[in-house]
């Protein structure tokens, strides 16, 4: 049983209903259900090992990587079953783009790094337009500035928090419908977070943001809708401002009180 406080109706862009997952005969999420929408930043919080990157996974289907993992329940994207036989997996992940905790750009030029999603799903009809698209994608993720003249230099020279805004810049690339970051700071330091943090802000209500983060400060930064997990369950989800201010399950209170996690 989830606890849901009273939001107000907007359209879904991702709908998860009664989503569970199994790794083998082990279960590490249980029934959840929850409408994720463009308009906002959705942030997932929750003690270690209780689901949250499991759920996250789910929702551009990166766990067919894992082949013990089973997903049971449905998944919409605009209303579309993305668990469907015949779905396009790759077109799914252009749609639902993920960046990870550690950066991790190919071992190529930052201009590679941008280009190549845009060209494999034939987004530039040439040479002109791709340069077009890799700008505008390293600016909107902050880093044009800072690279516009070693375009040809490798990606992974750049620093750590360089490197994961061209990891956003990568996934911004293939014009994504929504963003999931599985604890996209963790591996920076705190200015570098901070300018993550900034652009997270800057990109709101343009792509449908999730963000799994083990930072309770973070998620009141960043995010305007928060979902609680605890052992595998969706406890509760509102308003992050409800939700750190008027939790309503003492499970979300302890958590968000620091008396575990
Ligand atoms: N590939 C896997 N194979 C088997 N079990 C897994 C796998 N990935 C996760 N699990 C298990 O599923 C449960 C949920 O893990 P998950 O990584 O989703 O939690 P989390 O809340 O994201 O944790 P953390 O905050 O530590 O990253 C845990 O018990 C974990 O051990």
């Amino acid at each position: 049983m989830t606890t849901y406080h009273e939001l107000d109706p907007v359209e879904a862009k991702i709908s998860a209903q009664d989503v569970s997952v199994f790794y083998g005969d082990k279960q590490a999420l249980d029934s959840v259900s929850i409408d994720i929408a463009t308009e906002y930043v959705t942030a997932f919080i929750g003690p270690s090992g209780c689901g949250k990157s499991t759920f996250l996974r789910t929702l551009n289907r990166m766990n067919d990587t894992i082949a013990s993992a089973r997903v049971e329940g449905a998944i919409k994207l605009d209303g579309e079953d993305i668990y469907r036989s015949g779905m396009d997996v790759v077109q799914l992940r252009a749609r639902v783009g993920m960046v990870f905790q550690k950066p991790n750009p190919f071992p190529k030029s930052i201009y590679e790094n941008v280009a190549y999603g845009p060209r494999i799903h034939g987004l530039a009809s040439g040479k002109t337009e791709l340069d077009g698209i890799v700008e505008r994608s390293l600016r909107r993720a902050g880093l044009w500035e800072e690279v516009k003249d070693r375009l040809a230099d490798s990606g992974t020279a750049l620093s750590g928090g360089q490197q994961q805004r061209l990891c956003i810049a990568r996934a911004i690339a293939v014009d994504p419908e929504v963003i999931l970051m599985d604890e996209p700071c963790s591996a920076l330091d705190p200015i570098a977070t901070a300018k993550i943090e900034e652009l997270i802000s800057e990109l709101k209500g343009r792509y449908a943001i999730v963000i799994v983060t083990h930072s309770m400060q973070q998620a009141a930064r960043v995010s305007q809708r928060t979902a609680f997990f605890h052992l595998g369950k969706m406890v509760e989800y509102g308003k992050t401002s409800d939700i750190f201010t008027n939790p309503r399950e003492e499970r979300t209170k302890d958590y968000i009180t620091g008396r575990y996690g």
